[in-house]
């Protein structure tokens, strides 16, 4: 996720000429972490491994010019935040018109000025990193750290909306921990906001990669939403992710189903998601958390939808 010390922050800088790349690095390397790149497509590689803070791109590089390299990462959801500046050596503002509309936040004119250079860069990254620290703020749980009901409300439709493109095995899972306003009685508020904080990150622990999208739903219910998996791959990291919860043992001793924190889990898995909708598979879901409920808790409820209609 985003940095906050921009002190150190990644700067990425694609030029076809090395003597370009060196007088940047000169005047930028004691304040920033310089990655380089001699071309658009060694950039796209470095950017995936990387996630650079800032990138500093020549506008004209043979093969992939860094006005394409541009338009490319503004129209991925997963780079677009990042700031580019484009270093420029034209003298036409048709020129200008097009990095504008490239997405470029910048110039910086060659001959390269040090000092307008580092303070543009500065000012960039001071700007990326507020607006890093708003968001957070905006997608984030307060308590938890994990993502919040409004991430998953505007994220879970976008996660959904992809993998409705590929068309396999989708699932939601709700965990809902068990028996926790009587844990919040017995132990107090604080301790039960620990309990979450401990639960919450327990499980978002084992399932942090792209094919997962998990968010706090609600006051001690959790909500995660997995693309691309089997039945038995699901149905193996439900159990996986109950097991690693009750194996933080957490002393619950007005459960009744345990001695220590457990969570109930419902899911439903469907394989057609192409025709269904993401509202009616998260209801369903609850339908089945409130049978595992009912059935005496701390167990998983899956069911399986073949056709969603
Ligand atoms: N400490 C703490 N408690 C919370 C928070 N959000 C919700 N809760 C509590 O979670 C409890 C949920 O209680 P219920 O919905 O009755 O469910 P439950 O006691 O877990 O019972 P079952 O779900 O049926 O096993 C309530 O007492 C809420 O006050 C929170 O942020 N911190």
């Amino acid at each position: 996720m985003e940095r906050f010390n921009f002190e150190m922050a990644d700067v990425l800088v694609v030029d076809d000429q090395a003597s370009n790349i060196q007088l940047i690095y000169q005047v930028l390397h004691s304040d920033y972490n310089i990655y380089m790149a001699r071309s658009g497509a060694e950039a796209l590689e470095l950017i995936k491994t990387q996630r650079p803070d800032i990138i500093l791109l020549d506008v004209y590089m043979p093969e992939l010019s860094g006005l394409e390299l541009c338009r490319m990462l503004k129209g991925n959801p997963i780079y677009c935040d990042i700031p580019i500046i484009f270093i420029t050596s034209f003298t036409e503002p048709e020129q200008e018109v097009e990095c504008w509309e490239a997405g470029g936040v910048d110039f910086v004119q060659k001959p390269i000025n040090q000092l307008t250079l580092s303070k543009r860069v500065k000012a960039h990254l001071t700007l990326k990193f507020q607006a890093d620290v708003l968001k957070r703020l905006v997608n984030l749980d307060g308590l938890t750290g994990i993502y919040n009901r409004r991430y998953f409300d505007e994220q879970g439709a976008i996660f959904f909306s992809n993998s409705q493109q590929t068309n396999v095995g989708f699932s939601v899972v709700m965990f809902d921990i068990d028996y926790f306003k009587d844990f919040n009685d017995r132990y107090g508020h604080l301790v039960g906001d620990d309990c979450l904080k401990k639960v919450s990150f327990c499980i978002n622990r084992l399932v942090n990669d792209d094919h997962k999208l998990f968010a706090r739903y609600g006051g001690e219910e959790f909500i995660l939403l997995i693309s691309e998996a089997s039945l038995l791959d699901v149905k193996s990291l439900i159990e996986s992710i109950c097991n690693a919860v009750a194996a933080l043992k957490i002393p619950h001793e007005s459960s009744k189903c345990s001695a220590y924190v457990t969570v109930s889990a419902g899911a439903v898995y469907c394989d057609n998601p192409e025709i269904a909708r993401l509202n009616d598979l998260v209801e369903q879901s609850d339908v089945q958390l409130y049978r595992a409920k009912d059935a005496g808790r701390n167990q998983v409820f899956l069911k399986e939808i073949l056709n969603p209609f």
